[in-house]
């Protein structure tokens, strides 16, 4: 067993460095077709060969192209190979067993019994074995048989007979050993003629087994085994005859080394050579399966390695996996934790909002209350006696406040000629920081406190200023000086709280606009030179301030206005040395002067009557002195020597004045709901006056303003409510008409202040009622046109009527 094994690996090493020398080449060959495409070549060169030699009727069983398995039936019963053999060499087969009749030809459809086979066969192969031809099994001949070794001997045969018909001359040779041609019982393959050279070939590469039969045929032990002899051969065959003997050289080492070879003694008698070819067939299969082996290991070894590196991908795809569900989870928890977060977030919010809105609401009503203290505190100062100081305007501060809040505020100045009433007022000529007014400063701080409530509140703030020069009322803020309305009258309580309506009306956004405003008037205002004061004033001055205020959450409206006076100062004539002009001006003033301290008077004996009327000051300064006001007085005295005695009137005035108690300021406050019933009233009111007496006139109330021409105004819509909505009001219900026939009447252009109640004389006309824009909306005026004009109008088609009102034609309407 042990040689055995050792046998193998010799042959298996050498095979496989004969392989690595030549592996390259072969094993780009295809050897599976190759195989197959020279085994059906040679096998249909044997059938040709056959059917050739014994005839197509002696070989009708065969085919000239036969499958394997028609060549191996065709020639199983032994027939045609006997009787070729026969015509090759006669009697070579002495005896041939045939079917009845026919020794060459088996009768159709009656096969040869498998003794009869075996004869035929037999006999064969003997007669073929003494020529010296390879032989076969006769078990080749059965299914699974080794055709191979069949078309083997039947080539040699073949070639055999080639050599008798060129006349067999010499020895015949086969496989390159001179042998004779029948004694010979064995041939050597050396020579490399067609037959040995395909046959090595088709050994080699298709079926080593093939061998067994050439093994028997090896003569001498210093050649190589059969499979180791194909292959030299194979090897051979491809190389130049240069280049034989380095290789017979490198084989010869081969063999020298491989002791399978030195030990390999060829076997005396057949059964031993049987022996020694099943040994290398053993061989062969071990190194067969040792390949294999190798190759399935490689081919595992590869498909393992494809396996771990697959298996480490997933390994890693899963870990990935892994991981992303952690973060996964983990992204869950905080999300499920942010919300938590959140909602716990949004209800603290929530609760801090609600307790915002609380502080807010308390927030409002402590401001309310102190605003009620703050006023309060105001009412209770009363009038205050102060010394003229630079401090001076500290106290009037709080006054500013009120006017924003809605009250009516008013500072004067009072004392004698020169003592320093338009300084303290208006300031120095050459304004600073230092000499600025009480005007200037007011204004100031109300724009900036307006500024400061800008979120909660919008003012509108607009100013008035006018003049009492002797007893008359005249406009100062008029570019050209001329006062073409003037007098003016004085109109107390009005709703708006305008007192002289006629005067112009200036809207100011800042303190500087005031300031030029004051200044225009400063420049009308009369003057003139006495001997106490070379620019003393010769009247009253009024500086009114307009402020209305909304409340933009609840739309209630604010009223306050201040009036910031500068008095012209009592004198005494001797004093002033004034004449004519002068004179008459300090009669007035002084006049007017003794009328306000009668009036302080009466108020602080608690008069039923309060004699305001006697002198347009003190009509004008109605409203703030008579209680609803929060007044502030100024006093100024001379501290000269010989001013003594108006010092001490001053001084008693001023004691007067201080005894005086003003009731609670009145705020001036109307809800956005009260505004929109005072409005319908206020037209239902002017819409029943306008019925008295006027039977033959129609009236209707025109919007005049652009926007509420658009919007109707409550009062208007009130009224187209109640009359069908499609029809202007007519106060005298005899009268009415529908819209239709009189259309409507638009004015186009109102002037503030420019249009005054006024008839046309002799006319039973349409009554129009233009209510002016700005402050004074609430002033309504009445035109009368012509009842013929109108109805003339009507007659021709007339529904759209624009009635211009040009503000210079007011004096002749
Ligand atoms: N506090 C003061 N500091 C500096 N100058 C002053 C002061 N008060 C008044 N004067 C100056 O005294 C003069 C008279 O002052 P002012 O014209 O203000 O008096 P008045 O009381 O208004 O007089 P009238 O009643 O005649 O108009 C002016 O030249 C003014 O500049």
């Amino acid at each position: 067993m042990a040689s055995e094994g050792f046998f193998s690996i010799s042959v298996a090493s050498v095979l496989e460095d004969v392989l690595k020398e030549h592996g390259k080449r072969l094993s780009d060959m295809d050897l599976a077709s190759r195989k197959a495409e020279e085994a059906a070549a040679r096998r249909y060169e044997v059938a040709r060969w056959l059917r050739k030699t014994v005839g197509v009727v002696g070989a009708k069983d065969l085919p000239e192209e036969p499958s394997e398995e028609e060549f191996r039936l065709g020639l199983r019963s032994g027939l045609i190979l006997c009787n070729a053999l026969n015509k090759i060499q006669p009697a070579a087969v002495p005896k041939i067993v045939a079917s009845s009749g026919d020794s060459v030809v088996m009768p159709d459809g009656a096969p040869l019994s498998a003794y009869q086979y075996f004869e035929n066969v037999r006999n064969f192969l003997v007669a073929v074995q003494d020529i010296g031809l390879p032989t076969f099994e006769v078990s080749d001949l059965e299914q699974g048989g080794k055709s191979s070794r069949i078309v083997n001997c039947v080539l040699a045969l073949k070639s055999y007979s080639e050599w008798r018909q060129m006349g067999g001359g010499g020895s015949w040779k086969f496989g390159g050993n001179a042998k004779p041609s029948i004694s010979g019982k064995a041939f050597m393959r050396k020579n490399f003629d067609p037959f040995s050279n395909s046959l090595a070939r088709s050994q080699f590469m298709d079926d080593r087994e093939s061998s067994e039969q050439n093994l028997n045929q090896v003569e001498s032990s210093e050649m190589p085994s059969p499979s180791l002899n194909v292959l030299v051969h194979a090897i051979l065959s491809d190389k130049k005859p240069e280049e034989v003997p380095a290789v017979k050289t490198a084989i010869k080492g081969l063999q020298d080394d491989g002791k399978s070879f030195s030990k390999m003694k060829i076997p005396a008698d057949q059964s031993s050579a049987i022996s020694e070819f099943k040994k290398e067939k053993e061989v062969v299969k071990c190194t067969r399966l040792k390949e294999n082996f190798h190759n399935n290991m490689k081919h595992e070894e590869a498909s393992k390695e494809q396996l771990l590196k697959q298996y480490s991908i997933i390994d890693r795809q899963q870990r990935d996996i892994q991981l992303l569900r952690r973060d996964l989870q983990t992204a869950r928890a905080g999300m499920e934790f942010m919300q938590m977060k959140y909602l716990e977030e949004i209800h603290v919010v929530g609760k801090h909002m609600h307790s915002l809105a609380n502080a807010a609401s308390g927030y409002h009503k402590v401001l309310a209350e102190n605003r009620k203290l703050y006023n309060q505190v105001q009412d209770l100062k009363a009038l205050i006696l102060l010394d003229v100081s630079e401090e001076v305007f500290s106290d009037t501060q709080p006054l500013i406040r009120s006017v924003l809040d809605g009250y009516n505020v008013c500072i004067f100045a009072y004392g004698q000629t020169g003592s320093g009433k338009t300084y303290t007022m208006s300031g120095a000529k050459v304004v600073n920081t230092q000499n600025m007014g009480v005007n200037y400063r007011a204004l100031s701080d109300l724009f900036n406190l307006a500024e400061k409530r800008r979120g909660t509140f919008t003012y509108n703030i607009a100013v008035q200023m006018i003049e009492i020069y002797n007893e008359q009322v005249r406009d100062l803020l008029v570019c050209d000086g001329l006062n073409r309305r003037y007098p003016f009258k004085i109109r107390n309580g009005t709703q708006n709280g305008v007192n002289v309506p006629d005067a112009n009306l200036v809207s100011v956004t800042s303190t500087a606009g005031v300031i030029e405003l004051m200044n225009i008037g400063m420049r009308n205002r009369a003057v003139g030179a006495t001997a106490l004061n070379d620019r003393s004033s010769r009247s009253h001055s009024c500086l009114t301030v307009h402020v209305q205020g909304r409340d933009l959450t609840s739309g209630t409206i604010l009223r306050g206005c201040m009036n910031l006076v500068d008095l012209a100062g009592s004198e005494r004539v001797d004093k002033s040395e004034a004449t004519g002009e002068r004179l008459k001006e300090a009669q007035h003033i002084n006049k007017s002067l003794s009328a306000l301290g009668d009036v302080i008077y009466a108020l602080a004996q608690n008069h039923s009557h309060v004699p305001y009327r006697n002198s347009k000051l003190t009509q004008l300064l109605q409203d703030s002195l008579g209680g609803q006001a929060k007044t502030l007085m100024f006093v100024h005295i001379s501290p000269e020597m010989d001013a003594i005695g108006e010092t001490i009137s001053t001084l008693k005035f001023a004691e007067r004045v201080s005894t005086v108690e003003l009731g609670a300021a009145r705020l001036n406050k109307e809800s956005l709901e009260g505004r929109e019933l005072k409005e319908q009233v206020g037209s239902l009111k002017a819409a029943l006056a306008k019925t008295e007496g006027q039977s033959e006139h129609f009236q209707t109330i025109i919007p005049t303003d652009p926007p509420a021409l658009k919007a109707r105004t409550p009062a208007s819509a009130y009224l187209n409510k109640r009359h069908g909505g499609d029809f202007l009001s007519f106060q005298n219900e005899n009268h009415r008409q529908p819209m239709e026939e009189v259309g409507n009447i638009e004015v186009s252009r109102v002037e503030v202040g420019a249009v005054r109640k006024s008839r046309i004389e002799g006319g039973c006309g349409l009554n129009v009622e233009v209510v002016e824009l700005g402050p004074r909306s609430s002033v309504s005026y009445t035109i009368e046109l012509n009842t013929s004009v109108v109805r003339s109008a009507l007659r021709r088609g007339c529904r759209v009527w624009k009635i211009t009102v040009e503000a210079a034609d007011r004096d002749n309407i």
